[in-house]
């Protein structure tokens, strides 16, 4: 009886979400090992099988750090975006496409959905454009400076034919977030920014983002000082305070970013509690923290 009752408690999601799109970002730091990258591809599996349509973007910034640093290079960010040589874009390439994006399509697979690895350079998805140089003042000198961050795009536009054929034929696209530009050359783009910007493009009901953290803390150090919702007129405040700072602030303000182009809910989950993604789903109180207009 109690397994009946949660299924007919899961009915009014199951029911509200039928064949709507939902995004749901896999980031690195939730990928921490192959046992709860394969749950939440089973999670993924079953918002498939009960009528969904997820669309997957992965990371992998933490896998791209440890091959470049076991090949003697120094990872380095400027405002949490990788500065992209042309070694590190090999790099970049060899383990989102080779590595985390094939393992993800194998755990879909395994669980029974029908996934398919592509990147935002197939069928010109992403469209992007080399982000151009920073102008920075050095602190001590008050010279301003250029910070070129290599290899590194912005997307110009997106084409969700490729998404929309996917879907329609209920395949799960797994997307790495690389954009290609107008030369054909490859961009790394951040996976938050793509996930939230196709989110919006491909009219997802909810963007979900999976990271290592509970949601958005009022003291990162501090689990339990979870912020379950928050504004998007709360977000500059929150960034210039210094409470959201490094790799939460591009996920907060994609969030943003979804909602303002007709996403209807955004999320920031912790992807390492197993079944978050389900929680946050097929229940009223949700989990991890909410961004609303
Ligand atoms: N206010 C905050 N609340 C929670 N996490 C925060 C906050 N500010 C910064 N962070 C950092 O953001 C990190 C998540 O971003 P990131 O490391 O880029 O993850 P991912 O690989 O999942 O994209 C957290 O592990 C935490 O260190
Ligand atoms: C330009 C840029 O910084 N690209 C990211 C792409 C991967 C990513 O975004 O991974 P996470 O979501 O795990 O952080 C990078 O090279 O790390």
């Amino acid at each position: 009886m109690k397994e009946v009752k949660i299924l007919v408690e899961a009915l009014p999601y199951i029911e509200q979400f039928h064949k709507k799109k939902i995004m749901i970002k896999y980031g690195g730091h939730a990928m921490i090992d192959e046992e709860s990258t394969s749950s939440t591809a089973r999670d993924t599996a079953l918002l498939n099988y009960v009528g969904m349509e997820p669309v997957v973007v992965h990371g992998g910034g933490p896998d791209i750090s440890r091959h470049m640093e076991l090949l003697g290079k120094k990872p380095k960010f400027f405002k949490g975006l990788r500065i992209t040589d042309e070694e590190t874009m090999e790099i970049v390439k060899m383990v989102l496409i080779g590595n985390i994006n094939t393992n993800i399509v194998s755990k879909l697979g395994l669980h029974g959905a029908k996934a398919v690895g592509i990147s935002g350079k197939d069928s010109n998805l992403v469209q992007a454009y080399k982000k151009p140089p920073h102008k920075v003042t050095d602190d001590e000198t008050g010279e301003e400076k250029e910070v070129d961050l290599g290899l590194v795009g912005e997307i110009k536009s997106i084409n969700t034919e490729l998404i929309e054929m996917l879907t329609s034929n209920n395949y799960i696209p797994v997307i790495s977030p690389l954009g290609i530009d107008s030369n054909g050359d490859t961009l790394n783009l951040n996976a938050d920014t793509v996930a939230g910007e196709l989110g919006a493009k491909i009219n997802a009901e909810k963007l979900i983002i999976l990271t290592d953290v509970s949601g958005v803390l009022k003291d990162p150090n501090d689990p339990d000082s979870l912020i379950k919702r928050i504004k998007i007129s709360e977000i500059p405040s929150l960034i210039d305070d210094g409470i959201i700072t490094g790799g939460m602030i591009p996920k907060i303000e994609n969030c943003a970013k979804a909602i303002e182009g007709g996403v209807k809910s955004a999320h920031i989950i912790d992807g390492r509690v197993e079944h978050s993604l389900l929680i946050e789903i097929f229940t009223n109180q949700g989990i991890g923290t909410m961004i609303v207009k």
